[in-house]
């Protein structure tokens, strides 16, 4: 390119900046940016999950290695507009298809507007004119617009981590023109599946949108938008060889011998709606109720760190599981046997990658979801001699990937969940073995690198995209400690 070299500056509400104090903490959006940017560099802009009355009027910028990482604060009415009500409360229902959970509040829709306008003003800081922005996920729909008003006239792509519904639910947002309708306001939007694209096409097809002759990009009030599906991956490679090392952990060693013999099933779900928890702890139920030559020869354990607790939908499943766990292990219980163990932890993505190791059966049953990353982390630290079974929801995006290996099942028919857990925990090797071949074939050849390198590529029209250069003054700068984890929980500062 000619010209000052150009960076990628990424924006999302998570940044896992690199902070050894602060705990694990799931979350799929930031593993993958995270993996797809450490090699390439870069700059990663977005909350740092400190919530104060005075935020800086400028971001905190931290750098480790290749990488630069600019937060800043907000304040309590902004995460409560914007994070917890629009973007939790709004958005994430709507894109999962629970119009049914959607609590609309104007005064949400402005804390979300009031936000991406101030992020946008921090972005001008920063940015260069041959800067290539690539934005991330639902909360931030209306930055490219705000950017755009602002003068910016760099590259800007958007890639949207969550399902994108049919136009008629899209529509049961109100003002969805000024929010959704406003990601034609990017160069490239790029989504998990095929299905999320198509529907958002349609989506622009109502608002007046003209496709080109190949289909591949619309041009929509004066702006051309390119559109395709990148389907998020995980580091492939290195996640087996993770799970290789942790298998001979102390932590995984004490883990197997407490299941004395018995077949792990495990299940790895932040404690959402969207995840399926009641209907797999159903369907366990069932498998209980109907297979007594398996009683005490299995054991579930559902890791569940808990998630947007102060989201009331989020606090009544909280609940809801709680109790239903309780009711599985009194009924099915014995002295020397507890047929699922529920635990609240959020663990670190080693302790994970050797637990999944350990499992015979992982079961990812989602009644929605953008990709899951747990179901592709699962395949990978598995030991190919001796492969688990996947167990992968219809309407995760990652069936779109992995049908062909996984055990597909319906999360609405409860039976059906229960037969196909009877059948993974009795599926012979050779069969495992070669679902298991058919799914790493896929992982393999699509990891994050390729992700990464398939989005920019599209964003620059395959144009290089240098290394990034240094920060830019004018900002307080920390230096980090070698480690990082990802981190959702707010900081009340
Ligand atoms: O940041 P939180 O509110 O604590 O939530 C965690 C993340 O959840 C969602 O993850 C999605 O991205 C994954 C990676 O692409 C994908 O596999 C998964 O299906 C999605 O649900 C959310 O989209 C992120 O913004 C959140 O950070
Ligand atoms: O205790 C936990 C639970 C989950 N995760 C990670 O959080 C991510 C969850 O991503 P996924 O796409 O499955 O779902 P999301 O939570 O983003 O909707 C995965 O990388 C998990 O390894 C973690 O590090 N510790």
């Amino acid at each position: 390119m000619a010209g000052r070299a150009s960076r990628i500056v990424v924006v999302s509400n998570r940044v896992a900046v690199p902070d050894p104090a602060r705990r694990a903490q799931a979350g799929g959006l930031a593993v993958a940016v995270n993996a797809a940017l450490k090699e390439r560099g870069g700059i990663w802009f977005g909350w740092s999950g400190t919530i104060t009355p005075t935020p800086s009027d400028h971001p905190v910028v931290t750098t480790q290695k290749r990488m630069t990482y600019a937060v800043i604060d907000l304040k309590e009415d902004d995460y409560q507009e914007y994070y917890n009500g629009f973007a939790n409360r709004v958005l994430w229902p709507i894109l999962h298809y629970r119009v049914d959970l959607a609590e609309f509040a104007q005064a949400d829709l402005s804390g979300y507007i009031r936000v991406n306008r101030n992020f946008a003003d921090h972005l001008a800081k920063i940015i260069g004119p041959d800067d290539v922005l690539w934005i991330h996920d639902y909360h931030m729909m209306p930055l490219a617009q705000y950017l755009r008003e602002r003068g910016h006239r760099n590259r800007i792509g958007f890639f949207l981590h969550i399902p994108m519904p049919p136009p008629d639910l899209i529509q049961a947002l109100p003002k969805h023109g000024e929010i959704v309708g406003a990601l034609a306001y990017y160069d490239l939007v790029g989504f998990q599946t095929e299905q999320d694209k198509e529907n958002f096409a349609r989506y622009l097809d109502t608002r007046g949108g003209q496709s080109s002759a190949d289909g591949r990009s619309y041009d929509v009030g004066g702006r051309r938008v390119k559109l395709g599906a990148f389907p998020v991956a995980i580091e492939t490679a290195a996640f087996a060889r993770r799970a290789r090392h942790a298998s001979r952990s102390q932590f995984v060693k004490r883990f197997k011998e407490s299941l004395s013999g018995r077949k792990l099933i495990v299940g790895v779900d932040r404690l959402d709606y969207s995840k399926g928890i009641p209907n797999r702890l159903e369907a366990y139920e069932r498998f209980l109720r109907n297979a007594e030559d398996w009683h005490d020869k299995v054991a579930y354990v559902q890791i569940t760190p808990k998630s947007r607790t102060e989201v009331p939908e989020y606090a009544e499943m909280d609940r809801f599981v709680s109790r239903k766990a309780g009711q599985i292990n009194g009924l099915y219980s014995d002295v020397s046997w507890t047929p699922l163990r529920y635990v609240n932890r959020t663990y670190s993505r080693s302790a994970l990658a050797g637990i999944y190791r350990a499992a015979g059966v992982a079961m990812v049953t989602p009644l929605r979801d953008g990709m899951n990353l747990v179901a592709k982390e699962f395949v990978a630290a598995q030991d190919p001699e001796d492969p688990g079974v996947l167990l992968l929801s219809q309407f995760a995006g990652a069936a779109h990937e992995l049908s062909a290996g996984a055990l597909i099942v319906n999360p609405h028919d409860l039976d059906g969940m229960a037969e196909a857990l009877r059948r993974a925990l009795e599926m012979p090797l050779p069969e495992r073995s070669d679902r298991y071949r058919r799914m790493m074939s896929v992982l393999e050849a699509n990891d994050i690198d390729r992700w990464a390198k398939r989005f920019l590529a599209e964003l620059t029209d395959d144009r290089a995209l240098p290394a990034m250069s240094l920060p830019p003054a004018a900002v307080r700068t920390v230096r980090a400690r070698p480690d990082w984890r990802t981190g959702p929980a707010p900081r009340k500062a």
